[in-house]
């Protein structure tokens, strides 16, 4: 079973523009649609669809629309109890497959509702092949929530915990990282990559054996693996054994709005399955690239994947001098 944490889900909101989005202009919008997402969300979705077991754990209140989405979609789920409506996040999404996202801050978190989420967890971590704590944080929730909920999972349960976050609470996390305190999947992409080497996004994005010894620096400080996506350029996997780049098949973007937690869950699946680094990580791109091309928020159904069509090579390890 995956267990997701999503401290602040969101109504994603697309809309679809006829043609390209012009700053201060009028547009007559060509379809909009709402979907109930938040990474840990998206990657339950990816289970249900792939037979894998899985709980959304998450605040919102039960009479929230959201909640009614999520169990018309089948998603089992425990709620804390909200601090207010979910939030609503927009994606402008133009033909070329350019993707403007306004998130939303979300609702105040009160203390209560944070102790809530992390009591849930911990009743579920022990049944749970992986806890996956996705997403910002709420206002409310201090920066280090994740660090400090990793380091407390790490001494109560064995379950493996993998983080994929942004921003202040990243940093937090990495400044807390420790053999003891570290998750053992991180997920970042070249901007959070960036985020704490100082290094650029972009930079980083195009160049996967930079993005490489990037992720090398979370290794060693006690990360078991880390899955660095990198947009168009695909994915590099770093474990102890090694490092894989991974390229995608060409796609016509639609979307990129739920390609991360794609990949994200095509890994874990390849790890349910007991592929090798490579063919988790193929696993992985063939999902997120899957999900670029379909609109808003949704998550490819698992005949929609093709592994078969990507590209995986493995990376030189750094000289020991190097590092
Ligand atoms: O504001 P956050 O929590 O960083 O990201 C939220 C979000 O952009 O992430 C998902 C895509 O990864 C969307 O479903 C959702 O709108």
């Amino acid at each position: 079973m995956i267990v997701t944490l999503t401290p602040n889900p969101s109504i994603d909101r697309t809309v679809a523009l006829a043609g390209p989005l012009v700053r201060g202009g009028v547009h007559r919008t060509a379809s909009a649609f709402s979907q109930a997402g938040g990474k840990g969300v998206n990657i339950s979705r990816a289970c249900l669809s792939a037979g894998v077991a899985t709980t959304a754990v998450l605040p919102a209140a039960g009479d929230d629309p959201f909640v009614a989405d999520l169990a018309a979609a089948g998603i089992a789920h425990r709620l804390a109890p909200g601090d207010g409506p979910v939030r609503v996040n927009l994606t402008i999404s133009e033909p070329d497959g350019t993707t403007t996202k306004l998130n939303s801050p979300g609702a105040t978190a009160s203390p209560a509702t944070l102790d809530a989420l992390a009591a849930t967890l911990r009743s579920l971590a022990d049944e749970a092949d992986w806890i996956v704590l996705a997403g910002s944080l709420p206002p409310g929730a201090p920066a280090r929530w994740y660090a400090d909920l990793v380091a407390e999972l790490r001494t109560t349960t064995t379950t493996r915990i993998a983080v994929d976050t942004s921003d202040e609470p990243l940093v937090s996390l990495v400044d807390r990282l420790g053999p003891d305190t570290a998750p053992h999947l991180m997920k970042p992409n070249g901007e959070e990559l960036a985020s704490f080497t100082g290094a650029d996004g972009a930079a980083l994005e195009a160049d996967p054996a930079a993005a490489a010894a990037a992720a090398r620096t979370l290794l060693d400080r006690g990360v078991t693996e880390v899955l660095a996506t990198l947009g168009g350029h695909g994915a590099v996997l770093v474990t102890a054994d090694g490092a894989w780049h991974a390229i995608p098949p060409p796609t016509d973007v639609v979307s990129t709005v739920g390609a991360g937690d794609s990949s994200l869950f095509g890994y874990l699946l390849g790890g349910l399955r007991q592929q090798d680094p490579a063919h988790r990580l193929a696993l992985a791109v063939a999902y997120g690239s899957a999900a670029a091309g379909l609109p808003g928020t949704t998550i490819p159904q698992p005949t929609q994947v093709r592994p078969d069509l990507v590209v995986v090579r493995a990376l030189p390890s750094p000289l020991e001098s190097d590092r």
